[in-house]
C-alpha cells in the first residue's frame, strides 16, 4: 500500500475556507480523540460540530468508537476544535488522507496539536488505566517508508527533511505532569515511548517481545502520522496514550485484548483524561503575534 496520491494545496484549502464560512470559531487549538475517548469533544461550549462527510476532502470514520464530527467551541478560554473520530492506515486510507485534517487545522491558524490514543502497554510500570504521557515515538511504517510527506514536498507546509528529534512538546509534558500532581493522578501517569504499528490485528507475542526489546513501552495503530505531519508545519504538539490493555509477552498468558475492552477502559478513565486535558488548555500558553496561516 505504497500509495501515491498526492493532496495539492488548494484542496487542504477549500477544506478550511468552507469550515471558515461555516464557523465564527478561529482555533488555536486541536484535539484528537483517540478510541473510546470521544467525550472530549463534549466538554466544548458554544459547539458548532460537522460531520466529516459535509467537508470538502475529509475521508469518513470507519471505526466503532470513532464518531465522525469535527467539533468547534471554547474551552477554558481557548477556541478549540476536536475530532470525534480519527482516520488509520489500516481503514485503508492514503497517509496523507489519514492526516488530511492536520493541514487543514494548520490553515485555519491552529498552534498546537493534542493527540490521544488508546494503546497497549509492554512494561510492568504501566498498568491498565494508566495514562502515558507521550515523550517519543517509533513510526515503524515510518522507517519503512509509509509516511504522509512521501512525495513532492509542499514548502509552504514545511522543508523537505523536517528534524523529528522532539516533535513532543517538553514545556507541555512538564504541565501536564504538574496538573496530574494537582489533580491527583499523578500516581497513574508517566512518560514514555509510543510506537505505532500498522494494525488492524494486535500484536503477535513475539511481536510483543520484538516491540519491548526495542524500548517501546506502549503501542498503537495511530497518532505518529498524525504528528508528523504537525511537526512538519511547526505545530507544538502534546501527546497522551490512555493504556488500555497489557500486551501479552508470554505464551502462558491466556488473555487476549479486543476493540470493545480498549472502548470500555477508555469509558472508565474519559472523565479523568477530560480533565487533564481541560486543565493543561486552560494553562497552557498561546502565541496569539504568531500568524500561522501559509
Ligand atoms: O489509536 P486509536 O485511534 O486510539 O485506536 C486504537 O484502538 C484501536 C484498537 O482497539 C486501534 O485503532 C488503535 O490504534
Ligand atoms: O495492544 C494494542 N496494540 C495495538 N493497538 C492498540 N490499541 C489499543 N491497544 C492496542
Amino acid at each position: 500500500m505504497h500509495s501515491k496520491e498526492q493532496i495539492s494545496h488548494d484542496e487542504y484549502q477549500k477544506a478550511a475556507d468552507w469550515l471558515t464560512s461555516q464557523t465564527r470559531h478561529r482555533p488555536q487549538v486541536a484535539i484528537i480523540c483517540g478510541s473510546g475517548l470521544g467525550m472530549l469533544a463534549d466538554t466544548l461550549k458554544s459547539q458548532n460540530s460537522f460531520a466529516y462527510s459535509d467537508i470538502p476532502g475529509f475521508p469518513q470514520s470507519t471505526v466503532q468508537g470513532h464518531a465522525g464530527r469535527l467539533v468547534f467551541g471554547e474551552l477554558n478560554g481557548k477556541t478549540c476544535v476536536c475530532m470525534q473520530g480519527r482516520f488509520h492506515m489500516y481503514e485503508g486510507h492514503s497517509l496523507c488522507k489519514t492526516t488530511f485534517p492536520i493541514r487543514v487545522f494548520k490553515l485555519l491558524g491552529v498552534e498546537t496539536l493534542i493527540v490521544t490514543n488508546a494503546a497497549g502497554s509492554l512494561v510492568d510500570g504501566l498498568h491498565i488505566g494508566d495514562i502515558m504521557i507521550i515523550k517519543d515515538h517509533i513510526n515503524f511504517p515510518g522507517l519503512v517508508g509509509f509516511n504522509p510527506l512521501t512525495g513532492p514536498n509542499d514548502d509552504k507546509f514545511g522543508p523537505r527533511f523536517p528534524a523529528m528529534s522532539s516533535c513532543y512538546d517538553k514545556g507541555l509534558r512538564c504541565l501536564a505532569m504538574e496538573v496530574a500532581k494537582e489533580l491527583d493522578v499523578a500516581g497513574i501517569m508517566q512518560e514514555g515511548v509510543y510506537a505505532m504499528v500498522g494494525g488492524p490485528n494486535f500484536e503477535s507475542i513475539a511481536e510483543a517481545r520484538l516491540l519491548h526489546c526495542l524500548g517501546v513501552d506502549a503501542v498503537g495503530m495511530s497518532t505518529a502520522p498524525e504528528v508528523v505531519v504537525a511537526t512538519h508545519c511547526g505545530m507544538r504538539v502534546f501527546g497522551l496514550s490512555l493504556i488500555t490493555n497489557k500486551v501479552g509477552k508470554s505464551y502462558e498468558d491466556s488473555d487476549s485484548v479486543n476493540h470493545e475492552g480498549v472502548l470500555e477502559v477508555g469509558r472508565l478513565r474519559s472523565d479523568t483524561v477530560q480533565k487533564l486535558v481541560t486543565e493543561i488548555i486552560r494553562r497552557m500558553e498561546i502565541n496569539n503575534n504568531t500568524n500561522n496561516a501559509v
